[in-house]
């Protein structure tokens, strides 16, 4: 998969390059990565790439050529090094006004080819860009942050983690808690005492059904407790539906 970020802060994406398993698997070449800096197609010498908004208000809006300059760049280098298939791939704006970021949203952007994230700084970017060459935009949440490339990190992250071979088998993504809707149960390692503490027997009996049962119900207890919401959308298995129905009981008593 080839990602290009059009950033003005491309040595930020060095956080995702060069760290953790985002980094390894750069390394491996298993996914490629390239940051376009709108300032160099600034339309004036002084490489203003912003400017006050139409309309009066706070802060600077980012002008819509070296922006749209940008896009074309990067849908250029996609094509001239005919990496993928030039139909499977995608625009993406980081935007407070987008759709929330979600699994679902992170597994279908795992399926493209090629992926330009665009961030923004400032207040935003003219709208006009926006709608002429701009798929579909994304927020990661409701509270602000300062611009878009944290949030286009966040995306990366979650988006490379499904790539094959970029998890080892360890930590297989699809056993990750949000992989299966629910949140992840409690995890311990050694040593077993710590601070007059112990570890749930269970983990240490070395009955692999029953550790995982314990973890299951775990997760259940938890989701149910922190964020009961996720259960409503969610078709429970077999073994679910019984570890939820001893949960609510023992909560009833
Ligand atoms: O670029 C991003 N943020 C920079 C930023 C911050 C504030 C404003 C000004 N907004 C004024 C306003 N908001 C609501 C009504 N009026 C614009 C842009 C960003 C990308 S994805 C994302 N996801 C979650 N949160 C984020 O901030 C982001």
């Amino acid at each position: 998969m080839f990602i290009q970020a059009i950033t003005l802060f491309p040595e930020m994406f060095a956080s995702i390059t060069e760290y953790g398993v985002t980094g390894r698997a750069f390394k491996q070449n298993l996914w490629q990565f390239a940051a376009i800096n709108p300032r160099q197609f600034a339309d004036n010498k002084l490489g203003y790439i912003d400017d006050r908004p139409f309309g009066g208000g706070p802060g600077m809006i980012m002008m819509a050529s070296p922006i749209q300059t940008a896009i074309d760049a990067a849908k250029q280098h996609y094509k001239q090094h005919s990496i993928g298939q030039p139909e499977n791939s995608r625009v993406v704006y980081l935007s407070p006004q987008g759709a929330p970021l979600n699994h679902a949203k992170v597994q279908a952007l795992s399926r493209l080819d090629n992926l330009v994230l665009l961030c923004g700084r400032y207040e935003g970017i003219d709208e006009r860009v926006l709608q002429t060459s701009v798929d579909e935009e994304i927020s990661i949440g409701d509270f602000v942050v300062s611009g878009g490339e944290l949030p286009a990190m966040m995306l990366m992250d979650a988006v490379l983690r499904l790539l094959p071979n970029v998890l080892g088998d360890s930590a297989s993504a699809e056993q990750d808690s949000f992989a299966n809707g629910l949140l992840d149960c409690p995890h311990y390692t050694r040593p077993t005492e710590f601070q007059g503490m112990s570890v749930p027997e269970v983990l240490k009996s070395g009955n692999h059904a029953l550790i995982a049962e314990w973890r299951l119900e775990q997760s259940l207890r938890r989701t149910l407790q922190r964020r009961p919401e996720l259960l409503d959308g969610r078709c429970l298995l077999p073994q679910e539906a019984r570890l939820l129905d001893k949960i609510r009981l023992e909560q009833e008593q």
